[in-house]
């Protein structure tokens, strides 16, 4: 017999328990699905324990560097088993707090196993099946696992088995050089690992303005980070602890030795088996799901929220794409999509905030757009704490006086941005942010010097 509900979430990632509890506690009856571990992707295996990881780096990193603070230590050794135990306690507890919060709902029953739609209406989980009028979709993305020849018979990592290795690899060789790639070979580099990156574009990071490319690179390289650029992976050769990475460049074909392989060369949404055919629900040609503004599927009853639905790929995304089918489906209020401004960071030390667009985006949507740049050595927070690297950059729109955008890669700047992005979301003049008096000493006291100080943007001086 079919086990009937009012609503069912399936995927415990950033949105479902947020929204299970909402639809619960509003007196709906709940399915929550979960086929894996509670909290999904940056819980388990993406942003909490990176970070945790990425903390362990810093304190190796500064801790070389004591000396030129005047304090000494001895030799940095990194006990790559204590980072891992380290990292894995965080993130535990993290996926425990989740699970406690999920037993505690009210009208809310978590069902453990793989959700598949038979129906528009109905979806089996093992062999039991689930009706419902309302489904919510989040079911996250996983890493692609590409199809070049070597990929079945070289041992390689994702971010899920980079994050278990108990020992520092020899030298770790990474495919991809965007947010993971970057994020785990600074700090492999910092545990002490050789390092390189084979990244098939030009630049690293190719989607931010041609000076923050060039800046982050020259971050990874003073660290010994060896790059190859313009360089397309095409082949893997070789066995567990003797890896090939047969890359296609400009000049003949290249090979790059290592010991381990981290391929971070993209992920793709857990779409391809959850019957999306049989509810009769759109895909694109990527695999993610079709929605509206407002989270909604093609087909009625059925929403997609977080990295499935392909209109954000951050756990702050998938959050807020609850809260506008929260407020939408519970509240009548309408929320949209399209109100959010982009805003991201990537971990690296220092970190790049970024929020709106950058300035070749901003030209090329015809904006007479006005620029103020600022080096992080001409920060005195930056300059006390002996990390000048980097630098912040505001686009603003000369003719509504709105900021278009920013990017600040320097020390705090994943926090100091956050003062620029909610002027933009005011949609208040910029000139409020010069007006502003910030705290001395800290990053974001520099912002309004740095809005004081725009010029037109190169390519219209
Ligand atoms: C290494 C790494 C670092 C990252 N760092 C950051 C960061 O610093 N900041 C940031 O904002 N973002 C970061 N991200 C991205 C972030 O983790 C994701 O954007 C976010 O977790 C997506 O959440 P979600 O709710 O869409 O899906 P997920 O968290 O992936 O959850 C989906 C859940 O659905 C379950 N599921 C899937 N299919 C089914 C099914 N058929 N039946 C039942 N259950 C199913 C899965 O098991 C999973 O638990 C990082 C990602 C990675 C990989
Ligand atoms: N700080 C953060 O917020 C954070 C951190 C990590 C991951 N994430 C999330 O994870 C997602 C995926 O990250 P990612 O870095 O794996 O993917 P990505 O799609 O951002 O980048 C993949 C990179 O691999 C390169 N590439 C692809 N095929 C290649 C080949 N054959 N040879 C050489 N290079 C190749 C691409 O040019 C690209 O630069 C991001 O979109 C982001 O949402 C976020």
């Amino acid at each position: 017999m079919n086990t009937r509900f009012d609503a069912i979430v399936v995927g415990a990632g950033q949105a479902g328990p947020s929204l299970a509890q909402r639809l619960g506690a509003a007196g709906r009856k709940v399915a929550l699905i979960e086929r894996k571990l509670m909290g999904g992707t940056c819980v388990n295996t993406g942003c909490i324990p990176t970070k945790a990881m990425v903390a362990s780096a810093y304190v190796a990193h500064t801790g070389r560097r004591a000396a030129e603070y005047g304090v000494g230590t001895g030799d940095i050794t990194v006990a790559m088993e204590r980072v891992w135990e380290r990292t894995r306690g965080i993130s535990d507890r993290s996926r425990s707090n989740v699970e406690n919060w999920v037993a505690g709902m009210a009208n809310v029953t978590l069902i453990r196993g793989h959700a598949r739609f038979e129906s528009p209406r109905t979806l089996c989980v093992g062999d039991q099946l689930l009706e419902a009028d309302q489904f919510f979709l989040n079911v996250g993305g996983r890493a692609v696992e590409p199809d070049f020849p070597g990929v079945k018979t070289v041992p390689y990592l994702t971010n899920v088995g980079v994050m278990d290795l108990k020992e520092l690899p020899r030298h770790l060789v990474i495919v991809g050089g965007s947010y993971i790639g970057l994020e785990f070979g600074q700090m492999f580099r910092r545990f002490g690992s050789n390092v390189t990156i084979v990244e098939r574009s030009e630049r690293l990071l190719p989607r931010e303005d041609p000076e923050v490319s060039a800046a982050v690179m020259d971050i990874l390289q003073r660290e010994g980070i060896e790059l190859h650029l313009g360089a397309e992976c095409i082949e893997l050769q070789g066995s567990a602890g003797a890896i090939c990475v047969i890359a296609e460049c400009a000049e003949p074909r290249m090979a790059v030795h290592g010991t381990d392989l981290l391929l971070a060369v993209g992920r793709r949404p857990n779409t391809d088996d959850l019957g999306l055919d049989r509810a009769g629900v759109e895909r694109d040609d990527h695999g993610y799901i079709v929605v509206d503004d407002q989270c909604r599927t093609n087909v009625d009853g059925i929403w997609a929220m977080g990295d499935c639905n392909g209109r954000g790929a951050f756990t702050h995304t998938s959050y807020n794409d609850y809260e506008i089918v929260a407020a939408n489906v519970l509240d009548n209020e309408l929320r949209r999509i399209t109100d959010r401004i982009p805003a991201y960071a990537l971990y690296i030390d220092p970190p790049l905030g970024r929020i709106g667009l950058t300035e070749t985006e901003a030209l090329q949507r015809g904006y007479d757009v006005q620029v103020g740049v600022r080096p992080m050595t001409r920060v005195g927070r930056a300059v006390e704490r002996g990390e000048t690297l980097g630098f912040m950059k505001v686009i603003v729109d000369a003719q509504s006086e709105r900021l278009l955008g920013a990017a600040i890669l320097g020390a705090s700047g994943d926090e100091a941005i956050h003062c620029l992005l909610d002027t933009m979301y005011a949609d208040a003049p910029y000139r409020t942010v010069t007006h502003a008096v910030h705290i001395h000493p800290t990053v974001a006291e520099l912002l309004p010097t740095t809005l004081q100080d725009l010029h037109p943007a190169k390519a219209q001086r």
